[in-house]
């Protein structure tokens, strides 16, 4: 479903406020229209010193015709914001429904900054649609029309002349207004984005651009970008008012041609004298209503260009995807199983993962380790259905991950990414991402457990965990995790920043809470490997070996190359480990 498709089914979810607000409009203007028209005739009346009843019915006219536009002019305004508001808020839940499951994919392609600014202005930019686009023309129209009507009771010719005013004001001056806008489609709009763009980015990258020296260049390109919005909405502005301008000149021109044709039918003898000043009146009154039309070009240029972007924002996705409705069984651990899977990501044309299969039983722990590069976190990514695979399945419990529920697959999975997001809060709202329930005596044992006994649950969190370390961060991520009762761990680096001491501990602590349960851990360093089932090690996207600690060190393939690597860098004995291995296998 498209943006417009959703904005005219919000519109008519909103039709009573809609129809309610066009008649306060239409009284409003009608009454503006007759108290001036009143006011002419009541001035023009007077010179003829008329009786005293009919001044004080036309003084008392034009007190109720004040008072009647004052409430109508309120209603419309009430009822028509409240169906603004109203839409907006169902645009925003529609666009957040349509992103949520798509925000991996999206957040590939897009700049942070620039699906902010979509996110925030151009959603708003689509309540204009109704208030300056959609209801202006049948408010000018119908009193237009009325006052057209009126106006013909005392001269055809006058009639005819606002007629010819309404058309140029309606029709020509706004086509005149869009002709001169088409130059300058969407600029404000694409500037706004690309400020909001790099200004994320400096935000987020300002300690490397300054520790590079590059913090002078950035501020000077965002001053660029600044500078180009400004010009941009001067432009637009600009625009704005000579469409105003040509209106007020035209409507102008017409009340000036009410007078001399009125004059003109005057002194032919053809219109009473008495009707003048009412008619340039009702002329000027109506030409009011129509100055909406001026701007209406550019807020609809602007509100269908919002539009098209935010359709751009899922170009390439599926529109209406339909929730697939599989659930994984609480009650039992979590099978994997990768068939002949390949994956690529959309802009690549090199695949992440060849033709993997892999088979990884229930309640069985498994590491995946390989370079940097190899693929590792894209298992875990497909598993977590982050991803679909280019060709191939993945299976969870012998059922498709495709069609799994998502929610019910995160739900039941205990997951610690590479980067775990931390929000501004205290470590207790951290903690409790998932399960409000757990009382503080469990946080705290949970902190002891992961070695942060020394964090209280008050403690601040700033914005990114930015006054945690990494291995602080690492371990509330991890006692995030461990909170969860899911029963596929999917673990990514968990321990990459803890020293080896902690490290042990912590690992100890993840195998023994996931005794019954699945986990897949991904692993750079070799240490603690020994407890997993089955190791595999991957090497540009394929699966190079498998096998368990034991198998691996013997067939002294990659993986042991690997080890002795690592033991070279940690200043280990090897070989020792090594017999110590050897010793075990043959007792
Ligand atoms: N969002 C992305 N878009 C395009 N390519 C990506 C994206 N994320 C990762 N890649 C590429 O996919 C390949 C595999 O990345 P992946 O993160 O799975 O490797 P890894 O083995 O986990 O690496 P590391 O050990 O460094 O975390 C890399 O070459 C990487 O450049």
């Amino acid at each position: 479903m498209n943006e417009r498709s959703i904005f005219i089914k919000a519109m008519l979810n909103e039709r009573k406020d809609i129809l309610l607000s066009i008649l306060g409009g239409f009284l409003a203007g009608i009454f503006g229209v007759v108290l001036f028209s009143t006011s002419g005739y009541l001035i023009s009346k007077t010179v003829f010193v008329p009786p005293l009843y009919t001044l004080i019915i036309l003084t008392s006219l034009v007190k109720i015709l004040g008072l009647a536009r004052a409430a109508s002019r309120y209603g419309e305004r009430l009822f028509s914001h409240r169906a603004t508001f109203s839409l907006l808020s169902r645009l925003r839940t529609a666009f957040f429904g349509k992103l949520v499951p798509m925000t991996p994919r999206i957040l590939n392609r897009q700049r942070s900054g620039d699906l902010l600014a979509r996110i925030v202005g151009d959603v708003e930019s689509l309540q204009f649609y109704f208030l300056r686009v959609a209801y202006p023309p049948i408010i000018v129209v119908s009193v237009f029309l009325a006052t057209v009507i009126f106006a013909s009771f005392f001269s055809i010719w006058i009639a005819l002349l606002l007629v010819v005013g309404m058309v140029i004001t309606a029709f020509v001056v706004p086509a005149i207004v869009r002709g001169s806008q088409r130059k300058a489609d969407g600029r404000v709009r694409k500037q706004r984005a690309e400020l909001s763009a790099e200004t994320t980015e400096m935000l987020q990258g300002f300690i490397d651009l300054k520790v590079y020296g590059r913090l002078k260049q950035r501020e000077q390109k965002l001053l660029d970008t600044s500078d180009a919005l400004t010009a941009a909405q001067q432009e637009d502005a600009l625009r704005l008012l000579r469409g105003q301008s040509l209106h007020s000149f035209i409507t102008f021109f017409v009340s000036w041609g009410v007078l001399v044709l009125g004059a003109y039918l005057i002194v032919q003898g053809s219109m009473a004298g008495v009707f003048l000043a009412m008619l340039i009146m009702a002329s000027m009154t109506v030409f009011d209503e129509s100055a909406a039309m001026a701007t209406l070009p550019a807020y609809k240029r602007d509100s269908e260009f919002a539009a098209k972007r935010l359709a751009e924002t899922f170009d390439g996705e599926e529109q209406e995807k339909v929730e697939p409705s599989g659930m994984l069984d609480r009650g039992q651990a979590i099978s994997v199983e990768l068939q002949n899977v390949t994956f690529r990501y959309a802009e690549d044309w090199r695949p992440v993962l060849s033709e993997v299969s892999l088979k990884l039983d229930a309640g069985s722990k498994t590491a995946i380790v390989g370079p940097s590069g190899s693929g590792k976190t894209s298992v875990l990514e497909l598993l977590l259905k982050l991803h679909d695979p280019t060709q191939g399945q993945v299976l969870l419990n012998g059922m498709s991950a495709a069609d799994l529920n998502d929610e019910d697959l995160w739900r039941k999975s205990n997951v610690v990414l590479q980067e775990g997001h931390f929000f501004r809060g205290t470590i207790r709202e951290n903690l409790l991402l998932e399960d409000e329930s757990r009382d503080d005596r469990e946080l705290r044992a949970m902190l002891k457990q992961v070695d942060l006994p020394s964090k209280k649950l008050d403690d601040l969190v700033l914005e990114k965990g930015e006054n945690l370390s990494d291995g602080e961060k690492q371990r509330l991520a991890i006692a995030r995790a461990l909170l969860k009762s899911g029963r596929l761990w999917l673990l990514d680096e968990p321990t990459s920043s803890l020293d080896y001491v902690t490290e042990r501990r912590v690992l100890n602590l993840l195998l023994e809470r996931s005794k019954d349960d699945t986990l897949v851990m991904v692993s750079h360093r070799l240490a603690g490997l020994e407890q997993m089932d089955q190791i595999i090690v991957l090497d540009r996207g394929t699966i190079v070996e498998t096998g368990t600690y034991d198998d691996l060190l013997e067939r002294k393939g990659y993986f042991y190359e690997m080890k002795q690597l690592e033991q070279q860098m940690v200043g280990e004995d090897f070989t020792d480990r090594e017999r110590e291995s050897g010793a075990r296998r043959s007792g």
